[in-house]
């Protein structure tokens, strides 16, 4: 599949294939014998150069669109003479924009809590025992190459309190090759005695930590994003630090919860009886911005919403996570309406899985349970997600939710080629695919010579529904972020 030169040192790599995309919400596009071409070296490393739809000879567009380049420069991935006889195509990498890497070893692991009572027995000790770097590193180590796996290239990590075990999962990401936001939690309140932080330590380490991410570790992939964990374990004084702390060094990136469970809302609402809601007390903190991520949003108020959408902040639906610790159902079309970025997030260990493809689906379910609970008939369609709209809301919905859309997402001139191969037919796939259907998939030229087939039944896009429905990492042939492999099955 892909031609080497001798010493493996290439300039410049053509990918040559099916390319499938999500640009646009309920938008799919699907774009066949396409080439993609990549810089591999200087300030335009990983940055998607051209796309040639109707190409015949990527090598030959390559060199088109830079003479200079000869053809030991130049890496071919030819994916395209595979997808002629199989359901093979790229696709954009996941962004998973919530993610506790500190608690993976609790996937799975909830019982019949739900929210607060989760957070004491199972959450907060696992979280303090990561202060052991060894233990972090195994965790961190695992949870990195699970969701690389499952397609994930860019994922907004929460770690724990301890400003080491962050650093070390910068370094993790970066040496994993994974686009990361890496978070050190802070919490100075209402917490255990063995998992709390005073003010002035929280303050200082997430400094600490910001300043070793950007200029010690220095990977563009690898962002600072602070971190308050959410309002009850934050004062008022560590939030305005932490907004200050972020306007300080040009709008760092900033995430939290947000109005994700009945008993916490009231809780926040006897914390900070001066505030009009849950999303005020943060935003009198200054900590609602264009990069902040809010996770949940379950209940939001009408006037929450509307602050949110004002403030331009982007929301994180986890929908495994809402369901298995029975926090709600986020009505995200109601967000989506007002004009607000949505993306989704697995809230590993909220949510069990590391996949966003199962969290893509869930989203789709939930928004039919709320579709069911619906009753004006109109609204009851709308409410409704498709699947081109769950793997938006796990793609572009992400990057812009993150107000990353300019650099990954989508297949664009310009933005970073973050991306998965995805064989719907790969050896061991969970996915059925029968041979009448999989001519849906060959290109037309090629369907017209192939008359023992009987003609295709469903459409490109029933293939992606069966991949949506019932694929997993065994159909992730391949990672790539910026233009470098980042996993290969
Ligand atoms: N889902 C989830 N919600 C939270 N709210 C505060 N901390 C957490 C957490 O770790 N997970
Ligand atoms: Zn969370």
């Amino acid at each position: 599949m892909i031609s080497l030169n001798k010493d493996n040192i290439y300039k410049f790599c053509v990918f040559y294939g099916t390319f499938i995309d999500t640009p646009k919400l309920g938008q799919v596009r699907i774009r066949t014998n396409t080439s993609i071409g990549v810089c591999l070296e200087g300030a335009q490393c990983g940055t998607i150069q051209f796309i040639k739809e109707d190409s015949e000879n990527p090598l030959e567009d390559a060199k088109e669109f830079d003479s200079s380049l000869t053809e030991n420069d130049i890496a071919v991935v030819d994916y395209y003479h595979q997808s002629l006889n199989s359901t093979s195509f790229f696709f954009p990498g996941y962004v998973d924009t919530h993610i506790h890497a500190s608690q993976y070893p609790n996937a799975g692991i909830f019982g019949s809590s739900t929210l607060l009572d989760w957070l004491e027995t199972y959450t907060f000790p696992l979280e303090a025992s990561l202060n052991d770097l060894e233990v972090a590193g195994v965790v961190y180590q695992k949870v990195v190459q699970r969701t690389l796996r499952n397609g994930t290239t860019t994922a907004t990590y929460f770690t724990t309190i301890d400003a080491e075990a962050t650093k070390l999962m910068g370094r993790i990401c970066s040496a994993a090759g994974q686009r990361a936001l890496v978070g050190k939690v802070c919490m100075d309140s209402c917490s255990p005695d063995y998992y709390v932080e005073s003010t002035q330590e929280s303050l200082e380490s997430t400094e600490d930590v910001v300043n070793y991410l950007q200029e010690e570790l220095a990977d563009p992939k690898v962002l600072p994003i602070l971190t308050p964990r959410f309002a009850p374990s934050c004062s008022r004084d560590l939030m305005k630090g932490l907004a200050t702390e972020a306007r300080s060094k040009g709008q760092l990136h900033i995430q939290t919860h947000l109005s994700e469970n009945v008993n916490e809302i009231e809780w926040v609402s006897s914390l900070f009886p001066e505030c009009e809601s849950y999303a005020d007390v943060y935003d009198s903190c200054g900590l609602l911005t264009k990069k902040t991520v809010l996770a949940h949003c379950v209940h939001l108020t009408p006037e929450e919403a509307r602050l949110v959408q004002r403030r331009g902040a982007g929301v994180s639906h986890c929908p495994i996570s809402n369901s298995s610790i029975t926090s709600g159902e986020c009505r995200v079309r109601w967000l989506l309406d007002q004009g607000i970025d949505v993306g989704l997030g697995t809230d590993v260990s909220g949510g069990h899985a590391c996949s966003m493809l199962a969290t893509a689906r869930q989203a789709l379910l939930v928004s039919r349970h709320l579709a069911m609970k619906e009753p004006d008939v109109e609204r009851k369609e709308h409410v409704k997600l498709s699947v081109e709209e769950a793997l938006y809301l796990a793609t572009m919905g992400g990057a812009r939710a993150l107000d990353m859309e300019s650099s990954f997402g989508s297949f664009e001139v310009g933005k970073q080629f973050d991306t998965q191969l995805i064989d719907v037919e790969s050896e061991g796939s969970n996915v059925d695919v029968f041979p009448w259907q999989r001519s849906a998939f060959v290109s037309s030229a090629k369907q017209s010579v192939s008359k023992t087939l009987p003609p295709p039944s469903i459409t490109v896009q029933d293939v992606l529904a069966k991949w949506f429905f019932n694929g997993d990492d065994r159909n992730v042939m391949k990672v790539w972020v910026g233009g470098k492999l980042a996993h290969s099955l």
